[in-house]
């Protein structure tokens, strides 16, 4: 009934014991609270908060519109509902060092069990489109150990995220990746590799596990959960897509409603009343009515 069960702190130790397990973990966005359980009940390891969720959920592209607020009041209504880690997408960090610093508190406030900071220049964009832009090392260095420095939970996993692989290619994106994991990052998230062995030679490069991002109409193929473990890959998110398949359907069944004049023949692909009820638990609700009305001071 209501939150999940799972403290932070315990979801932050949990995923610091997985990845230490050596297993690859499946992060799937979640675009909404209720989708986290649902992602929960399907049996994955993690959510993932994503920005350009956010940002589409809000009607807005993915260029940096979004606040620090709004990322952490999102983060804290997906993370309270599911006993799994949430790992959300800091986007910069939302200004120079200091404000960053602020930003992880305020996102370790909101539950998640780790973040992702870049070094894209602000304002940053979706980091499959092409004409971005990264700081230089240093500034990139500074917002890494600002963020590692900030955290008060040692476990709230710290993942630097790096978009020069698109801007300089991708002997410059393991250049960064060492010198993130130096400055503190438990994690690389290397952007936009253009294949498979991209992704290796980054994990060969570091002591830390790489995060791969399988969005859907980007820069890297879809790869396999069985490809993606032979490159070395730790942790893998799907950033965009339960967005793109929910959004694919509502377009589907708004067109059947305009040429049929009744949702009808939409009704076998919806999700079913109780199966809606079970995933916000109605008969949780019930037991506490009962056990509250039925108690005798
Ligand atoms: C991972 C990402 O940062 C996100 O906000 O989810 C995006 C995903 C996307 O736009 O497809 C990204 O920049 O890759
Ligand atoms: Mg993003």
């Amino acid at each position: 009934m209501l939150y999940a069960g799972t403290s932070p702190s315990q979801k932050r130790a949990d995923l610091r014991r997985r990845l230490a397990g050596g297993d690859l973990l499946r992060f799937p966005g979640a675009f909404n609270p209720l989708s986290a359980r649902l992602i929960q009940d399907k049996g994955f390891e993690g959510v993932y908060i994503s920005g350009a969720v956010l940002s589409a959920d809000l009607g807005l592209p993915d260029i940096g519109l979004t606040t620090a607020t709004e990322v952490a009041g999102r983060s804290a209504q997906i993370a309270r509902m599911t006993d799994l880690p949430a790992l959300v997408d800091a986007d910069t960090g939302f200004g120079e060092p200091m404000n960053v610093a602020r930003t992880v508190q305020t996102l370790e406030d909101a539950g998640v069990a780790g973040l992702h900071i870049e070094d894209q220049v602000n304002p940053k964009r979706c980091g499959h489109l092409d004409g971005k832009q990264v700081v230089d090392a240093a500034t990139a260095l500074r917002r890494v150990r600002a963020a590692a420095d900030a955290r008060r939970d040692e476990n709230l996993l710290i993942m630097a995220r790096t978009d020069i692989r698109a801007v300089d290619g991708l002997p410059a994106a393991v250049d960064r990746a060492k010198a993130f994991v130096d400055a503190g990052a438990d994690a690389i998230f290397p952007e936009a590799m253009a294949d498979l062995s991209e992704f290796e030679a980054v994990a060969a490069a570091v002591d830390v596990p790489v995060l791969a991002n399988m969005t859907e109409f980007g820069k890297s193929d879809l790869f396999t959960t069985e490809q993606l473990i032979s490159a070395g890959v730790r942790i893998v998110i799907y950033p965009v897509s339960l967005l793109r398949v929910a959004m694919g359907a509502a377009e589907r069944a708004l067109d059947t409603l305009s040429a049929e004049g009744s949702l009808r023949s939409e009704v076998p692909a919806m999700q079913h009343r109780s199966r809606l009820y079970e995933l916000v638990d109605y008969a949780g609700y019930n037991t506490f009515d009962t056990g509250i009305f039925t108690y005798e001071p």
